[in-house]
């Protein structure tokens, strides 16, 4: 899904890299937190992911692309697949929530009919179903990142980014978020997040880079934040089910499209097609599968279940000697003017290039998918 082969990243008037030499794999369906102290090169990981920026040397492949051989022309296609939140939400201001979820499909050309259904069903997904035609200034931030999260997903992407989604919410809101990152990963969405949030890492258990100016310090399988253990780089096994769960994403997928369009035999042949994947996905992959909790959520612990437990990993043959020795608690403090400043210009670059140009092309150009 995503691999960073020796990847170094330069910027110009800057005396360190940014990244150095980074070498890591993500594979489909993994839940991928990035951490590290503020300015140790998680976001510019993210970034060359998206392929808002290359690589100054080594090669960032994403969803089979190399982001260096696709050209710009063909990147708003790339993008499609992959879905982004951002700390800061990055609604359209002057669209409703309903809008601002169905903008992204306006500019990727999705016809009327699957606008109309996927809208409500994203919104739904994160809990806003009656929130439609609302504002974003009328809503609450949780409330603003999870419109921004159902944006990020109604294109059903195989991959979504996230960029400390928590960093502006209080600490219940922040769970209500995680929970539904959870869930959304649970049903195959590869979710690759940066984040300060120590309590949430340590918590979900799940793999863990730690980047330290801009070098990789520590890759655990099932890690926490501060885990000062060996430092090694793993080969993620596969998760358990999540290609099965990709697999009836995309059939779910190809229904709506088909329940749109098609006559009552294809109908009855999609539906019979998601029955039998819904039966290989419930016998291959229930057991994995987060179940949002019963009640609502009152405690950071009570709400976001860790990852299922592991069986015993394989040593690393090539397994690195330790670089990391403390854990990286300083990431918690507040960021540095420049941060501040870097992070203000890119939202504005965000909302000034805009959607359009991140997603839409011309008419005529060729449509450039996923290879895996
Ligand atoms: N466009 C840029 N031009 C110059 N330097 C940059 C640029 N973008 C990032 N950097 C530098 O690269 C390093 C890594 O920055 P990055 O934003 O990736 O860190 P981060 O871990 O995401 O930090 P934060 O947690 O504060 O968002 C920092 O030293 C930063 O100043």
């Amino acid at each position: 899904m995503i691999r960073f082969e020796h990847v170094t990243k330069r910027f110009k008037g800057t005396a360190k890299p940014a990244l150095s030499d980074i070498d890591f794999e993500v594979q489909r369906g993994e839940f991928v937190f990035l951490v590290g102290a503020s300015g140790s090169g998680k976001s510019s990981c993210l970034r060359l992911i998206l392929r808002e920026d290359l690589p100054s040397s080594g090669r960032v492949v994403a969803l089979g692309r190399d982001t260096k051989t696709l050209t710009s022309r063909r990147t708003p296609y790339f993008r499609r697949n992959i879905g982004a939140v951002f700390q800061d939400f990055r609604l359209l201001q002057s669209k409703t929530v309903a809008q601002n979820v169905a903008f992204t499909l306006q500019v990727i050309g999705r016809s009327r009919a699957f606008i109309k259904d996927a809208v409500p069903e994203a919104l739904e997904r994160v809990g806003l179903a009656e929130m439609g035609k609302r504002m974003p200034h009328e809503l609450s931030g949780g409330e603003q990142q999870r419109v921004a999260i159902a944006r990020a997903l109604v294109n059903r992407p195989q991959l979504l980014l996230a960029d400390e989604p928590t960093g502006n919410l209080d600490p219940t809101t922040s769970v209500d978020i995680m929970r539904i990152l959870a869930e959304v990963n649970a049903t195959g969405t590869t979710i690759v997040m940066a984040t300060h949030e120590a309590t949430f890492v340590d918590q979900m258990q799940r793999r863990v880079i730690e980047l330290r100016e801009g070098e990789l310090m520590r890759d655990d399988r099932r890690g926490g934040y501060g885990d000062t253990s060996v430092v090694q780089t793993l080969q993620p096994e596969a998760e358990r089910g999540a290609a099965a769960i990709a697999a009836l994403t995309a059939v779910l997928d190809v229904q709506r499209e088909v329940s749109a369009t098609a006559d009552a035999q294809t109908k009855a042949a999609a539906q019979r097609a998601v029955e039998a994947v819904e039966e290989v996905v419930d016998e291959v992959v229930h057991p994995t599968v987060v179940a949002p909790p019963a009640e609502p959520v009152t405690s950071v612990d009570a709400a976001i279940p860790p990852a299922e437990p592991l069986p015993p990993a394989e040593p690393a043959p090539s397994a690195a000697p330790a670089r990391a020795a403390e854990p990286t608690r300083e990431a918690d403090a507040a960021p540095s003017d420049a941060s501040e400043r870097r992070r203000r210009s890119r939202r504005v670059d965000h909302d000034a290039i805009g959607m359009v140009d991140r997603l839409g092309l011309e008419s005529g150009d060729e449509e450039v998918g996923p290879t895996s």
